[in-house]
């Protein structure tokens, strides 16, 4: 593939194992969840997060996504319990999202899609750094949450408000006091799966915890995701929309809930 990785027909998931062919792995992400087959695991522990807002730095167009960033040279943003072992640290969370209501999540459920699906980013602290973490089979674990159109959602309003000083790819501003745990759904249940990351390098080193509640969003919300552009400042206007990679074979895994 001359030209970098995307989500457009050119350069886009059907075409990411060209350069990365991982993407034809045994344990790929994202995953059409059917609750009915995954299976209630009793010895699977409540989530743990633990988040400081002092730990947020700053948002930035990566021009795949946005993210908020957190500074992570020490346990104070940790991810425990839950399916993992050990202490993961929270690296930076990030949003799939879609053009129209009606898609825009990587997860699905019964095949259902979600307008945008949120990604908490953590990696485990046996390894040195999040880069070395992210090779390995268990380095990273991710907590997935699912938008869901409704009431405005008045924490997630705080992100969006940045979104005027990162409109184009590079773009990065400070974002210092924010808690990640103000858009967590209120119950914690959960599926978990052994996969992957969902954008090249398509490292299959994520233990996934999907949760079963959905947080809000309103279509007003779902437009200003939609603000943002793929491209940079002077190049031509490319909306971001359609940043999610479909769901990939499940391969034998099992899929596994925290709740009955
Ligand atoms: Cl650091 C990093 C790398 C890739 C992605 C993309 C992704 N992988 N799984 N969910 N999102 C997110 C963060
Ligand atoms: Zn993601």
């Amino acid at each position: 593939m001359a030209h970098a990785w995307g989500y457009s027909a050119e350069n886009g998931p059907e075409k990411w194992a060209k350069n990365f062919p991982v993407a034809d792995g045994p344990r790929q992400s994202p995953i059409d969840i059917l609750p009915s087959e995954a299976s209630f695991d009793g010895g699977l522990k409540p989530l743990r997060l633990k988040y400081d807002p002092s730990d947020s730095m700053d948002i930035l167009n990566n021009g795949h996504s946005f993210q908020v960033t957190f500074t992570d040279d020490r346990d104070s943003s940790t991810l425990k319990e839950g399916p993992i072992s050990g202490v993961y640290r929270l690296k930076q969370f990030h949003f799939h999202w879609g053009g129209s209501d009606d898609r825009g999540s990587e997860h699905t459920v019964n095949g259902t899609k979600y307008p945008a699906e949120l990604h908490l980013v953590h990696w485990n602290t046996k390894y040195p750094s999040f880069g070395e973490a992210a090779s390995q089979p268990d380095g990273l674990g991710v907590v997935g949450v699912f938008l869901e159109i409704g009431a405005e959602n008045a924490q997630l309003q705080k992100v969006l408000d940045a979104f005027d000083a990162i409109k184009t790819k590079g773009n990065q501003t400070t974002f210092a006091k924010f808690d990640p745990a103000t858009l967590l759904p209120g119950c914690l249940d959960y599926w978990t799966y052994d996969g992957s990351l969902t954008t090249p390098p398509l490292l299959e080193s994520v233990t996934w915890i999907v949760c079963k509640e959905t947080i809000s969003v309103s279509p007003a919300q779902m437009a200003k995701f939609r603000s943002l552009l793929f491209s940079g400042k002077g190049e031509a206007a490319c909306c971001m929309v359609d940043n999610y990679r479909p769901p990939q074979p499940l391969k034998g895994r099992a899929v596994r809930a925290s709740f009955k």
